[in-house]
């Protein structure tokens, strides 16, 4: 009798341990998102109050109040802990990315994916986040998950699609089979640029159109503002290698969708308060929730420079974000630009 060959191991089955990095409010919701597609999963926050919270009350009240864990994770505060996972999901603010690439590589060797699931450019660098995983570890192949999903609908169990973008279309089709659950779907792609540019620049944007509701300025403008916005996101997007149909998609079009029209999302609400008169070192100051396109503006303004793409609603955002320019001139200065055709990049 011929022995017929063993069938091949269902790709999943190589990431069924999930480490995930940052106990905020995006990494406690894909930690249970993970766990609900019947992973195992240490969730790892740096605050050993709130790690001793998550276990004792199964809830992160500080990042996603009221919100009582379905799922069992393994909750850590040893960054170590996260070394003998099989994938690892990156869930920190965006500049925080090397320094914890480099401690983790300080406690051990790590060669499986690493997913990035923050949304932003390095501001010192203006280096995507995919671009610090190919220096800051012995070659651990870099993964982008981003699409329309806040935490809270995530946590929540409410039906969400994002994009998983890796190196490799198996390991992409492989973290979405793993990630997958009725409630959670996971489109597979390798346009690693796309995904993150989209989600960086998106935030920015979402200033913009934040603003312009703050400011009381009318649905038509805001519109036309996510209109333009998205030509902006495309232009700097393909300058950098991206390909069309990832911004059109979950990522790209479909995250600028949802965070250029939502009050819940915290790029919005920022720029709601700039339309409505008050001033980005005050809002600074007061600290605050986080708001990535803050911190991207300016990034974005100086590689579209680099790279000759016209970004003029990422520079008025910018010169909000870091000079307070008044809502007032900023939409005189958008509105007061020479006239030039929709199509080109001048
Ligand atoms: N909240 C959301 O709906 C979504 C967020 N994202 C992205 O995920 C990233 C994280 O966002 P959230 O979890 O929402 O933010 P958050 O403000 O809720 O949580 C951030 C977490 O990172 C931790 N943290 C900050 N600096 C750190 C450092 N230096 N070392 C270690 N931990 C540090 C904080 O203590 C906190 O636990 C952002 O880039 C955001 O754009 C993406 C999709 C959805
Ligand atoms: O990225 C998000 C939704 O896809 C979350 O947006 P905010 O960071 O603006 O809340």
């Amino acid at each position: 009798m011929t022995q017929s060959p063993a069938p091949a191991p269902a790709p999943a089955a190589s990431f069924q341990n999930i480490a995930v990095i940052g106990g905020g409010a995006w990494g406690t919701a894909l930690a249970l998102t993970a766990a609900r597609a019947g992973r195992d999963v240490t969730l790892w926050a740096r605050d050993a109050g709130l790690v001793a919270e998550m276990r004792a009350r199964r809830q992160n009240s500080r990042y996603l109040p009221g919100i009582t864990f379905d799922e069992d994770l393994t909750v850590t505060d040893h960054l170590a802990d996260c070394l003998t996972a099989d994938a690892l999901l990156l869930v920190t603010p965006a500049q925080t990315t090397r320094d914890l690439l480099r401690e983790l590589g300080r406690l051990g060797e790590w060669r499986g994916p690493v997913v990035l699931c923050a949304k932003g450019i390095e501001r010192g660098t203006g280096q995507m986040l995919s671009d610090i995983v190919r220096e800051e570890t012995r070659g651990a192949e870099a993964a982008v998950l981003s699409g329309p999903s806040f935490a809270d609908d995530v946590a929540r169990g409410l039906p969400t699609a994002v994009t998983i973008a890796a190196q490799t279309a198996d390991t992409a089709r492989a973290l979405c089979e793993a990630l997958a659950s009725p409630a959670f779907r996971p489109y597979a792609s390798t346009d690693v640029t796309g995904a993150q540019i989209g989600g960086a620049l998106k935030n920015v944007l979402a200033i913009a159109c934040g603003a312009v509701v703050g400011r009381k300025l009318g649905a038509s403008a805001q519109a036309a503002l996510t209109a333009r916005g998205f030509a902006e996101l495309t232009r700097l997007a393909q300058a950098l290698g991206a390909r069309q149909e990832t911004l059109t998609g979950l990522s790209g079009l479909g995250d600028l969708i949802l965070t250029c029209s939502s009050t819940q999302s915290r790029n919005f609400s920022f720029g709601l308060e700039l339309g409505q008169g008050r001033f980005a070192s005050d809002l600074k100051a007061a600290g605050g929730k986080l708001a990535e396109g803050a911190h991207t503006a300016r990034i974005a303004v100086t590689l579209g420079a680099r790279l000759g793409v016209d970004l003029p609603i990422c520079q008025i955002v910018s010169r909000m974000v870091e000079e307070d320019l008044p809502i007032r001139e900023a939409v005189s200065e958008l509105m007061t630009r020479p006239l030039k055709s929709e199509m080109t990049n001048p």
